[in-house]
């Protein structure tokens, strides 16, 4: 396991970085590519180790996928154009490739396997294989099929009305995936708006559905037609600059091109709520999916509450925002937010042990974290534990540290943003 030393004592950060493309519109891009009819061509698509998977993944499922002049080109043919796989189809580190696979694989009159990642092996699946089952899809895994690895013969699908325990877009856009193969219509309840990009990809390459109220209705046997994407810059990896710029003294940056789909963009509420200086000064609403550029400058921050329909909007955001909060006055309540828990590691229990480990006030709740601002943090070795967005927040908040900060395992980084290193010397200098 690699380690670096991260740059600390940190004055001011300024310039200008183009944040690379959105982790989940990249996955998708590749999805619906293959499952349309005709050529495909994704621009600005994430190269990260997650929306690699996904690739390799389609590969081996007989889908001709070429990256040329910085495009990918997908020759989908359709659903019916997906083949029996002869090897295991390796997700990696990634939930979003394997939930939304199983919704796309368990429609489909063959028998696959899933497995990947440590992280993975660890992650709750029945949320999504439970409705797919009652659709008529076979599917088992390690303990009652709750866990990887997973096997599915699917085909056959009938249509559900399933209400949502829990505000996930994997497995919304899952059962929608697997609604788009099913007899008759699927209608999903959802508890809370979850990032709506599935929903938004279909009308793009030519389908219906329709939402209404959190109640999303999809009919079975659309043919999709291919498309041309351009996928926006991902928000949850400009948030780690944002946070940087806002804590930062004399700070000023311009984030390119980042995706401001609404059901994206509650750090801006918090930031706002927290009295952070950001603002949007070009956008491009009209697209299937809205971007624009921000220009975030540092601000004396105060303590907020986070919590209910708001936590979905920024769910990968929260351990960037637990360390804005150790650098805000007063106290910060981040609640309802349990499903931290299953992510690639367990993000209440980690946030609170790194930052700790750099002397933040910081303790874990049963739904959250509570944050005792403003706490000047020192140093110490700190680890990603192999979680892309622990292992950022932790080089962002060595920033605003004044002792040595060794980061262990950083390679994860690449999970979501590979160049995030260059982007922050960049600002550095
Ligand atoms: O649909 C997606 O692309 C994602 C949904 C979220 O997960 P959940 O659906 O599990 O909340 C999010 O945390 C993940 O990074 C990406
Ligand atoms: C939770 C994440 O991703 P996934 O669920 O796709 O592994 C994330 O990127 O923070």
């Amino acid at each position: 396991m690699a380690s670096v030393k991260l740059k600390t004592n940190i004055n001011r950060l300024n310039g200008k970085i183009e944040i690379p493309g959105d982790k989940s519109i990249s996955h998708r891009s590749v999805m619906f590519g293959a499952i349309a009819h005709g050529e495909t061509t994704v621009t600005n698509f994430l190269p990260g180790e997650d929306c690699l998977s996904t690739i390799s993944c389609f590969r081996k499922l007989g889908v001709r996928i070429v990256e040329e002049n910085g495009r990918l080109r997908i020759f989908g043919k359709g659903f019916e154009g997906l083949s029996e796989p002869s090897e295991v189809l390796d997700v990696g580190n990634s939930g979003t490739t394997i939930r939304l696979l199983m919704g796309i694989l368990a429609g489909r009159p063959f028998f696959s396997t899933l497995a990947g990642d440590q992280s993975i092996a660890r992650r709750p699946m029945t949320r999504v294989t439970g409705p797919l089952k009652q659709m008529g899809a076979v599917i088992d895994g390690r303990k009652d099929g709750d866990y990887t690895p997973i096997a599915i013969r699917g085909g056959n699908l009938k249509s559900i009305h399933y209400q949502l325990p829990v505000a996930s877009a994997q497995v919304k856009s899952a059962l929608i995936l697997a609604g788009l193969q099913a007899e008759g219509t699927t209608t999903i309840q959802e508890p809370a708006e979850t990032r709506d990009h599935t929903e938004r990809m279909i009308r793009q390459f030519g389908g219906e559905i329709q939402t209404d109220q959190r109640l999303i209705t999809v009919k079975g046997g659309q043919r999709l037609r291919a498309a041309e994407v351009h996928v926006p810059g991902d928000i949850s990896s400009a948030a780690f600059f944002l946070v940087a710029g806002a804590v930062i003294p004399e700070s000023e940056i311009v984030l390119k091109n980042v995706g401001l789909n609404p059901t994206r963009t509650g750090i801006f509420e918090v930031l706002e709520k927290m009295g952070a200086n950001v603002q949007i000064i070009s956008n491009d609403p009209d697209s299937f999916e809205p971007s624009g550029d921000i220009v975030v400058k540092s601000s004396n921050l105060t303590g907020t509450i986070i919590e209910g329909d708001l936590i979905p909007k920024l769910i990968d955001e929260i351990p960037i925002i637990a360390l804005m909060a150790t650098q805000a006055k007063g106290k910060t309540i981040i609640k309802d937010a349990e499903e931290l828990k299953v992510k690639e590691t367990n993000r209440i229990d980690t946030v609170v042990e790194e930052l700790r480990k750099l002397g933040a006030s910081i303790e874990a709740t049963a739904d959250g974290m509570i944050i005792y601002g403003q706490t000047k943090l020192t140093g110490g070795t700190v680890s990603s534990h192999g979680d892309h967005r622990i292992g950022m927040m932790l080089a962002i908040a060595a920033l605003v540290c004044d002792g040595e900060v060794i980061l262990e395992n950083p390679e994860s980084i690449s999970v979501s943003y590979p160049n995030f290193f260059l982007h922050l010397h960049h600002l550095i200098q």
